[in-house]
């Protein structure tokens, strides 16, 4: 299982959750990676986490004012990103891009998604992970895997329907060892996750929880 913590634009120390994230990772074996700001993401990366972008845009170098190039978090020392996540949502053509340009620059891609439609859609532009989130579960209390399993069961068999080699993620409200696992049982390879570390007022002992079961 891969857990992916997203500090989104939490008033959080990104270096300490990496740091954190870092050590749990290792001492659990269990695959964990953190999505800073685009400004954070050097800082983060030097920690020796696995480091992911928020989000990149579809242009390559050139006139492009405040665009967030792919490359250049490649450069940071990201080593993946998230693509259309649902509070950074793109028109098709641009999850596209983005998805073009993070892989031109090495960067591995999740693609994010409200629903198991949207999930098939995404798919189908061949990145390496699609990522279901009901958005109204987004930073709540209620698990995914509890309050809606059959959307996550559903996102991957649209996923599979599509393309059996695109790992399928859920996330929203997931904040246990528990969440994770059941996340696991409705057939979930990772867990897109953020305010269940981000705001918790001791990040390791929270990330300790989420790998507990596995
Ligand atoms: O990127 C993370 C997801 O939006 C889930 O956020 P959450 O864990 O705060 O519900």
């Amino acid at each position: 299982m891969f857990i992916l913590v997203n500090l989104k634009a939490y008033p959080c120390d990104p270096v300490e959750v990496a740091t954190a994230a870092r050590e749990v990772s290792e001492e659990s074996g269990v695959r964990i990676a953190v999505s800073p700001q685009a400004a954070d993401i050097a800082r983060v990366a030097e920690t020796g986490v696995e480091t992911w972008a928020q989000h990149v845009d579809p242009n390559d170098y050139g006139s492009h004012t405040g665009s967030t190039l792919s490359e250049a978090v490649a450069e940071a020392g990201a080593e993946g990103t998230l693509v259309n996540h649902s509070e950074k949502r793109l028109k098709l053509a641009d999850i596209d891009g983005s998805v073009r340009a993070a892989e031109r620059a090495g960067l591995e891609t999740c693609v994010c998604a409200n629903n198991p439609a949207q999930i098939g859609a995404a798919a189908a532009l061949g990145p390496d992970a699609v990522a279901v989130e009901p958005p109204e579960l987004i930073g709540g209390d209620v698990s995914v895997s509890s309050a809606d399993p059959d959307i996550v069961e559903d996102a991957v068999a649209a996923a599979g329907h599509v393309d059996e080699d695109v790992e399928v993620f859920c996330g929203a409200g997931i904040s246990s060892g528990d969440d994770v696992d059941a996340a696991g049982d409705l057939g979930a390879t990772g867990i897109l996750l953020a305010s269940g570390v981000a705001k918790a007022d001791d990040p390791r002992a929270a990330l300790e929880d989420l790998v507990e079961p596995l």
